[in-house]
């Protein structure tokens, strides 16, 4: 395995090398000019040759200690530094005032930076890849759709459905896995949100060819046939054909009837047309899937797994939701989307898991123009990542860091949505998720009843954080319904 994944580590790194050496002339003339500038590159590594720091930086992200690369570094040249990873010169922050410059983005200096594999399988006039003026405005309607309260009402029968259908096949079960249940609730809501598209035969058939078409993220940059590449290549072509035939019917359909704009893929259509052409709508859909798809199943595992590590948040938690079940139905009322945010301790749950999971740990972008960020120097053509799991995990920000304390954000200023330096889970400014709120009413819905219908004993378990945040057994737990 290790074998495999150094002789993997290689062809990345030696990829890489090639893609920067093409580039080599023009960023080293570009840094000349910008001596002229009272700023400096910061301190820092570029490693070995061709190779630079990646080797370490993929074997801290594969030990216990994640943060280990970042810590080692903070303290030799302090919490903005220069280093050489995947292949490219890179700044990386894990200074929150400098990350909060980055996010804004005035002046629109950064734009994303993926890897190599990412970009193959991003369409041209994906939101993900956007920048300037169109992004702002497709950012907006997105955003716009996703925090609807008239959204948010429909969506929470839905998400109500799909848990009740989980939690009910779990009662023959005695051991289930969290990692791969809550993938079946959050799965078909997503689909719904997005396209509109009910459980059957098409829900199925995006479930298997959207897992063959993620798998393909981080791979290596190579389209022969047989690679992992040409297979994600292969299943976008299939999961486009079906969304391209849902936007042909849902567009013949809105021609002919008028009525509230349903999911975001109807939302597009009617909204969207001068900045997204009606050929790439389908694409968008499907793209939008990736920072959805793993993010919510796994904050919902993780609340889980951090709950049974720590019994005194768990009875709290239950408290304040068995109060709300049992005031519901005194009143043989239906939960409305606001009962379920209401909880004070169950939102702060979730931001505690939110911050030390760090589920999405680092935003990666590239400078297009040189830029000076208190007093560092950001060549053009350089990457900067602005890695927030550091910041979150940091003493100066939050006491006794690696502590699962939910009550923190009892005292804490700017918790739940509130915009904060120091707690980006969601990123920030330009770019800030559009899914946010979204996310945290469906987590809220999944702990509600869970919590609220059964007990359960976790099996031993550890996260791992590198390619992506996982448990490594997909958290193994085994439930008991309780009468209420
Ligand atoms: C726990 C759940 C989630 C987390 C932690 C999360 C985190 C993030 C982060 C950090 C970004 C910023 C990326 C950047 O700055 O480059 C982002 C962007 C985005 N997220 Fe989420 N996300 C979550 C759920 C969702 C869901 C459920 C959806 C869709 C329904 C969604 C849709 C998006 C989209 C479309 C963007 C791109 C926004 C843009 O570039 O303008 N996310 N997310």
């Amino acid at each position: 395995m290790d074998f495999v994944l150094g002789i993997l580590v290689l062809v990345v790194v030696i990829t890489g090398w090639w893609y920067c050496n093409r580039r080599k002339k023009s960023l080293y003339m570009v840094i000349k000019t910008s001596s002229e500038s009272s700023s400096k590159i910061p301190k820092g590594s570029s490693g070995w040759p061709f190779i630079g720091e990646t080797l370490h930086f993929i074997a801290s992200g594969y030990s216990s200690q994640p943060l280990s690369f970042m810590d080692k570094r903070k303290s030799l040249y302090g919490k903005v530094f220069k280093s050489h990873l995947l292949g490219l010169p890179i700044i990386v922050s894990i200074d929150p005032e400098v990350n909060k410059v980055v996010l804004q983005n005035h002046g629109n200096s950064f734009i994303p930076y993926y890897p190599k594999s990412i970009q193959e399988l991003f369409g041209k006039s994906s939101i993900l890849q956007m920048s300037g003026n169109v992004h702002k405005k497709v950012h907006g309607l997105i955003g716009g759709f996703l925090k609807s309260p008239q959204l948010k009402a429909r969506i929470t029968k839905e998400i109500e459905r799909c848990v009740g259908i989980s939690m009910e096949s779990w009662r023959d079960k005695e051991l289930i896995y969290m990692q791969e249940e809550t993938k079946d609730i959050t799965f078909p809501v997503l689909v719904k949100v997005l396209m509109g598209v009910d459980p059957g035969e098409d829900l199925e058939f995006l479930k298997r060819e959207f897992g063959e078409f993620i798998k393909g993220l981080v791979s290596l940059p190579i389209k022969l046939p047989g690679t992992r590449l040409y297979k994600s290549l292969k299943a976008k072509k299939k999961l486009l054909k079906l969304v391209n035939r849902i936007v042909e019917e849902k567009k013949l359909k809105m021609e002919v009837m008028t009525g509230d704009v349903m999911d975001a893929m109807e939302m597009l259509l009617s909204d969207a047309g001068d900045y997204i052409p009606f050929d790439s709508i389908g694409e968008n859909i499907v793209e939008m899937m990736i920072p959805g798809e793993e993010s919510v199943p796994m904050l919902m595992t993780l609340a889980i797994k951090y709950l049974s590590d720590c019994p005194l948040a768990l009875q709290q938690l239950k408290e304040e939701n068995m109060d709300l079940k049992t005031q519901k139905r005194h009143l043989g009322e239906d939960y409305l989307w606001t009962d379920y945010m209401s909880l004070p301790f169950t939102q702060n749950v979730i931001s505690e898991t939110l911050r030390i999971a760090n589920i999405i740990n680092a935003v990666w972008r590239k400078a297009i123009k040189d830029v000076e960020i208190k007093g560092y120097l950001i060549p053009k053509g350089w990457c900067m990542q602005a890695y927030f799991s550091s910041v979150h995990m940091d003493e100066d920000n939050y006491e006794n860091p690696y502590q699962f304390d939910p009550w923190r954000w009892q005292t804490k200023a700017g918790h739940v949505n509130n915009y904060n330096t120091c707690f980006t889970p969601f990123g920030g400014g330009q770019r800030l998720c559009p899914g946010l709120e979204f996310s945290r009413l469906e987590v809220s819905i999944f702990l509600h009843h869970f919590v609220t219908s059964y007990r359960w004993v976790a099996e031993e378990d550890s996260i791992v954080s590198f390619p992506t945040v996982k448990m490594k057994r997909k958290l193994p737990i085994r439930v008991t319904p309780v009468k209420t």
